[in-house]
């Protein structure tokens, strides 16, 4: 696909409601004129000056459309159009209509382990097609993951804002995500690497198994020590009484200080709590 369309994004596309928003974007749904197939556009709101720190730069968003053109698969967000108007680029994207993972959570409190642990072999798979490309997502986190429908495990992984092909050698260390979710090295601007995802994973299975964040604290600060402490239990009775061990093995493979340690996307894939070798391991 050539990069992006000139022409006016209503010419195509009706213009439906709102249905979501980030940081400098809303997403709205559009109706394909053509087709009368809807979509999800993306509105993002391009940075004016070099000196403004609204909105976002031209090269991130070349960035971000380049990622989702290379990528392909069934759990990741896929790209239909893509235009350019003065003030702002509007990405035309699959629909999802099961909400966001991050609701469900919340209405569902926590899930029970078959279940969480359909939920990240599905984000694991979306990943590994990632990160067999040496893409990272860098925003890994409930909000960024929508449910295909209510019915089923199945997720979407969604906004690449932060996204970055890792190139061996080069030294990624500006993103900053979510203060809940981000690995150490975010913290301490150190190299980042295909495995600073793996550390999302952990504090979403976490998430995904009692309800509770890892290292949420009173206030970002807090939370940000909690990370660089890697401090996080399973002490909590309350809430992990009935969570198997292979279930926190699997998180215990991932919170780890040091992301070379960590499993990758395949070792996790392969681990017992995500591919059961036999009926006896398969978690109740
Ligand atoms: C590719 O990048 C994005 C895709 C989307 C996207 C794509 C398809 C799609 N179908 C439905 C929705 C949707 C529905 C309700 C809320 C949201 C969004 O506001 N929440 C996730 C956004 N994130 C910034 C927290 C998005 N989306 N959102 C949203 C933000 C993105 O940065």
């Amino acid at each position: 696909m050539a990069m992006f369309r000139t022409e006016s994004v209503e010419e195509f596309y009706q213009i439906g409601e709102d249905i979501g928003s980030g940081q400098f974007s809303e997403v709205k749904k559009v109706t394909e004129k053509s087709t009368g197939k809807d979509y999800a556009g993306k509105f993002i709101r391009k940075r004016r000056s070099t000196a403004s720190r609204r909105g976002v730069k031209r090269e991130d968003i070349v960035r971000e459309v380049s990622i989702l053109e290379e990528l392909s698969h069934d759990n990741i967000i896929s790209l239909h159009d893509a235009f350019e108007l003065q003030k702002e680029v509007v990405l035309i994207l699959e629909l999802v209509t099961g909400g966001e993972l991050f609701h469900y959570l919340a209405e569902e409190d926590h899930v029970n382990e078959e279940v969480a642990a359909q939920f990240v072999k599905k984000i694991l798979e979306a990943l590994k097609h990632m990160h067999d490309r040496n893409i990272c997502h860098l925003d890994l986190k409930p909000e960024n993951i929508m449910l295909l429908n209510r019915n089923t495990q199945n997720i979407m992984l969604i906004d690449f804002g932060l996204s970055r092909r890792i190139k061996p050698g080069e030294d990624i260390r500006d993103i900053m995500g979510t203060a809940e979710f981000v690995a150490p090295e975010i913290i301490n601007f150190e190299p980042l690497s295909l495995n600073t995802d793996m550390w999302a994973i952990g504090v979403i299975t976490y998430i995904l198994l009692s309800g509770l964040s890892p290292f949420l604290g009173d206030d970002q600060q807090e939370t940000y020590e909690n990370v660089t402490a890697i401090n996080y239990s399973f002490e909590d009775d309350d809430f992990f009484s009935s969570t198997s061990e292979l279930a926190k093995d699997f998180i215990d493979h991932l919170l780890l200080k040091d992301p070379r340690k960590r499993a990758t996307v395949d070792q996790c894939l392969s681990h017992p709590w995500i591919m059961p070798r036999s009926k006896k391991q398969k978690v109740q």
